[in-house]
Parts: C-alpha cells; structure tokens; sequence
C-alpha cells in the first residue's frame, strides 16, 4: 500500500498499517525535499503499481482534490484493530479509522473519511465523504455529517441534528441545532461565525 501525503497525519496512518500488518510501499507526496518519512521511502510520482492507496492528506478540500485526480487508484480502508466498529456499520473505500474510536450500529460512513483518535460515532449516523471527525468527537444517534465537514477536537454533537457540507465545527464546541453548508460553528452551544462557499 501506499499513502499520498507525507505528513503527521500520514505517520500515524502509517503506524495503523504497521499494527494492521499491512505492508507499505512508501509515502507518495509531490514537494520534492521530502525524501524519506519513518522508515519508508516518500516518492515524488505515482508509480505504475500503485493498486493499493490511501490519502494521508488532513485537509478535506486537498484530499477531495486528490482523489479526483487520482481516480484510477484503487483505494483502500483502514481500521485500528483497537477500534470498535460494529459489523452492521458500513464504511467506503478510503476510509481510516484511528485507534479507540467507536462506532455504532447501522451507521454509515462514506469515502475518504477520517474517524479519528477516540472518536465516538453512535447508532444510525450518517457521514458523507471527505468527512473529518477529529479526536475525541462525540457524535449521538442519528446525527448527519455533510461532505468535507471538518468537526474540531473534542466537539459534541446532539442526537438527530444535520451539519451540512464542508462546514468546521469548532474545538469543543457542542452543536444543539441543525448547521448549514458552508457555517464555521463555535462555542456552545454553536453558533455560525462565518460562512464560506466552495
Ligand atoms: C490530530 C489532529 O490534530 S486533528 C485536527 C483537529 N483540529 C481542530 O480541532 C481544529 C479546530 N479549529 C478551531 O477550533 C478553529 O479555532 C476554528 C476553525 C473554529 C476557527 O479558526 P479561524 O477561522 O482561524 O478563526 P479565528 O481563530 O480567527 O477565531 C474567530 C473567532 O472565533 C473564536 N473561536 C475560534 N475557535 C473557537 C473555538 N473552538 N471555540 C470557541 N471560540 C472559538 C475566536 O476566539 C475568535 O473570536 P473573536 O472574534 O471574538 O476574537
């Protein structure tokens, strides 16, 4: 396998592989003064073989980005085997799930999504793609996440409430209401501060 992005994120998606005995190619990542990440080689181009990938990028938009450039890689998923995911939960291609995350019945995860750190994803969630959910994140039952939101370190989100696409959800914030596409929410409980469309 190998990952598309040279960064923090992708040491520690690389050390998900290492605990899920995934074998890794190297890290693939244009900026040309990286030469080397842990004990893997980084590489400037996607080579041929590249049948196995995951993008190790932390920004949605840029990893969003990269998929569509890449579309002919094929894309794989990983999950910490200390994660907790329930066998009716499905998850896309893409997809990593960090260490001590839980995830709950008949929840639904798109593709490129990242579950990160401790994150708690209760029943019958629904999150889109590119999604972010940061460590710590508590999300309740039937809670929707829109594609390329980014939900900040440690947020809390109620049961049933809608965030729309590509928003940010401020570091601990609790979110009480539906948020629209594009809001940065703060606070709590969160409010909208800023609005952008992409
Ligand atoms: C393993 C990992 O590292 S995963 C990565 C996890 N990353 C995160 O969780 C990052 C989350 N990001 C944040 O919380 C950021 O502060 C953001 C995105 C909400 C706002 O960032 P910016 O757009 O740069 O806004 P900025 O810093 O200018 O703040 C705007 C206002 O919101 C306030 N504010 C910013 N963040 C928060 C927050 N989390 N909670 C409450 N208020 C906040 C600021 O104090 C400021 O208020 P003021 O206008 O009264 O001075």
């Amino acid at each position: 396998m190998y990952l598309f992005g040279a960064s923090g994120h992708g040491k520690v998606i690389a050390e998900i592989a290492e605990a899920c005995q995934v074998k890794i190619d190297g890290f693939i990542d244009a900026d040309t003064s990286k030469l080397k990440l842990l004990d893997y080689e980084v590489i400037h181009q996607l080579p041929r073989d590249a049948v196995e990938v995951i993008i190790t990028i932390g920004d949605n938009a840029t990893r969003k980005q990269v998929a569509i450039q890449n579309k002919f890689s094929t894309y794989s998923k990983l999950i910490h085997p200390s994660a907790v995911v329930s066998k009716r939960v499905k998850i896309k291609a893409g997809t990593v799930v960090m260490a001590g995350a839980v995830i709950n019945s008949d929840t639904q995860i798109g593709a490129h999504c990242i579950i990160n750190t401790n994150a708690s994803v209760d029943h019958d969630c629904i999150i889109e793609d590119f999604v972010h959910i940061s460590p710590n994140v508590a999300l309740a039952g039937g809670v929707t996440i829109g594609e390329g939101t980014h939900v900040g370190i440690g947020a809390s989100i109620i049961p049933g409430v809608t965030v729309g696409k590509w928003c940010t959800i401020g570091a601990g914030a609790v979110v009480i209401e539906d948020i629209p596409d594009g809001a940065t929410a703060v606070g709590i409980p969160a409010k909208p501060i800023k609005f952008a469309n992409r």
